[in-house]
């Protein structure tokens, strides 16, 4: 009995899903001009070409399927966008047209994309978000009052870096999330004596990976009951407990009323501030939503960029010595690297703007999704389309930059070529409406944190390993970081202070 239960489940499942495809597919344009692409699986379609690293294995279908391609997976429609041209056109032409977000289930978790700015769908919630957070939270009135935290940050690490002589290893992911904590809630996430902090640290970690899985519920909308990898159950658990400690911080920062010590309003302030005014849609930001989300957008992103750039620099000895030789030209071998330095250092510059050309940390930006139905480049696209723009691909497209998979920070040195949504040769940030909003910050903390990692130390290889066998593997997630974290061994050099 059993036995013909589970025949007639497997064989009904199947068919059922096979049926509701071909009429979602007749019904969101099938019979229309979609864009070319491989053929792909019966109900799976493209699903097995995405591969363990999505954005490497679709880069390789430019050449067979031009610079836009199509994919089915399973009931998704989904556009790859993988060129700066097709890019341009997008940013330029359509970008209003793709200015929605598309959620994977597993960030539906407590409500968590409901509170969310980078997921919010576009519309008067995502503005007055929007607005929240680049009039009042990330301004450069703000940052230039949160200078003295990443200075004490940076010190904090400088100092852990010489007292263990631990190299890299964590290190950078560690300090970006102390900083980003105390941004927020003034509070050290990262302090040795904080079981919370390093609790919440983890959890948004694995968070984070569990989000970048490939789920067959985002494929399938009738599997989402089933949860078959456990992906979201496993999501629950992990955000849930970020969410619990960071709210936790919140309703401790209500009771005491604001941060005494530092006499200045960190971001927290700012949004109990104006959650109390209720006269805006975004009145219905709760502690979770924003909180969380900025820590997650600001984090891994930061972190990951900052252990690619020291990982192509020790890959590369000619590049370390000339960004180490303008440090000690412009900073000197007496003082420490101060904020106010970064616009004297055009070749700290050109690292950072190098390593986000090859290692952009979002590969895909945080997908689109077509709000109407669009003519794009000579194709049909239907509304819901799921859309994908492969800055990793752009990043490295052979007609637009010299020897492109080099590491190269010379050939930003005399450009004007910027990463603010008007190059579209180099866009990891994103560009149009839905732009990054942390660039001010990102660009201080790379800039600033890199920067007095090397001139504080001299780095090296760890023994037995040369520039040349240097692992480069990355790791699958939302943000693309290392598979295996950089090692490296730091020199002291004398500095006074
Ligand atoms: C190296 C650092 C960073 C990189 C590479 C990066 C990259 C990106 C990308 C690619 C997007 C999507 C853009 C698009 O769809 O066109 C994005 C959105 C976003 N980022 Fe960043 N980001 C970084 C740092 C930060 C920081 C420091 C913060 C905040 C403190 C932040 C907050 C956000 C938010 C809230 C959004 C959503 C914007 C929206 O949907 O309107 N990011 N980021």
């Amino acid at each position: 009995m059993e036995w013909t239960t589970n025949f007639l489940v497997w064989l009904i499942i199947p068919f059922l899903s096979a049926l509701l495809l071909l009429l979602h597919r007749l019904k969101s344009g099938f019979n229309k001009h979609l864009p070319p692409g491989p053929p792909g699986w019966p109900i799976f379609g493209n699903i097995f070409d995405l591969g363990t690293l999505p954005h490497q294995k679709l880069a390789g279908l430019r050449d067979t399927y031009g610079d836009v391609v199509w994919l089915n997976l399973g009931y998704i429609g989904t556009m790859v966008v993988q060129s700066s041209k097709a890019a341009a056109e997008l940013f330029k032409n359509h970008d209003l047209s793709f200015s929605d977000r598309s959620i994977h289930e597993t960030m539906r978790v407590h409500q968590y994309n409901e509170s969310s700015l980078s997921l919010a769908p576009y519309g008067p919630y995502w503005r007055s978000l929007r607005r929240l957070v680049t009039v009042d939270m990330l301004t450069m009135k703000r940052i230039n009052e949160t200078v003295p935290i990443r200075r004490k940050c940076v010190d904090d690490l400088l100092l852990w870096i010489e007292e263990e002589a631990r190299g890299m290893d964590g290190t950078a992911t560690g300090l970006e999330f102390n900083m980003i904590g105390n941004l927020m809630l003034s509070r050290d996430l990262l302090d040795p004596q904080s079981r919370k902090g390093s609790e919440f640290f983890t959890a948004m970690r694995i968070s984070m990976e569990s989000s970048g899985h490939t789920n067959f519920a985002d494929f399938f909308p009738w599997l989402k009951w089933l949860d078959p990898q456990g992906l979201k159950k496993r999501m629950e658990v992990d955000l849930g407990k970020s969410i619990e400690i960071a709210s936790g911080f919140v309703k401790e920062r209500m009771r005491q009323g604001r941060a005494e010590e530092s006499k200045r309003k960190d971001f927290l302030d700012v949004l109990l501030e104006f959650q109390g005014d209720g006269k805006d849609e975004a009145t219905k930001i709760s502690e979770k939503g924003i909180n969380i989300e900025m820590f997650m957008a600001a984090s891994e992103t930061t972190s990951s960029t900052m252990e690619w750039a020291m990982t192509e620099l020790l890959r590369s000895p000619e590049s370390m010595t000339k960004v180490k030789a303008e440090l000690g030209r412009v900073i000197g071998e007496k003082r420490k690297l101060e904020e106010s330095d970064l616009d004297d250092l055009p070749y700290l510059h050109a690292v950072v703007k190098e390593t986000l050309r090859l290692h952009p940390a979002a590969p895909f930006l945080v997908p689109r999704r077509a709000v109407e139905d669009t003519k794009f480049m000579g194709y049909h696209i239907p509304k819901g389309t799921q859309v994908f723009v492969n800055v990793w691909a752009i990043g490295r497209e052979a007609e637009t930059w010299d020897d492109a998979l080099c590491f190269k920070p010379e050939r930003f040195v005399d450009s004007n070529m910027d990463y603010k949504g008007q190059n579209f040769e180099f866009i990891p940030f994103g560009a149009g409406r839905r732009i990054c909003v942390g660039i001010p910050l990102a660009y201080r903390v790379l800039h600033f944190v890199l920067g007095s990692l090397l001139h504080h130390f001299d780095w090296q290889l760890e023994r037995n390993v040369t520039p040349e066998t240097m692992d480069m593997k990355e790791r699958r997630g939302i943000v693309i970081c290392k598979f295996h974290p950089l090692k490296a061994v730091p020199k002291i050099k004398p500095i006074s202070t």
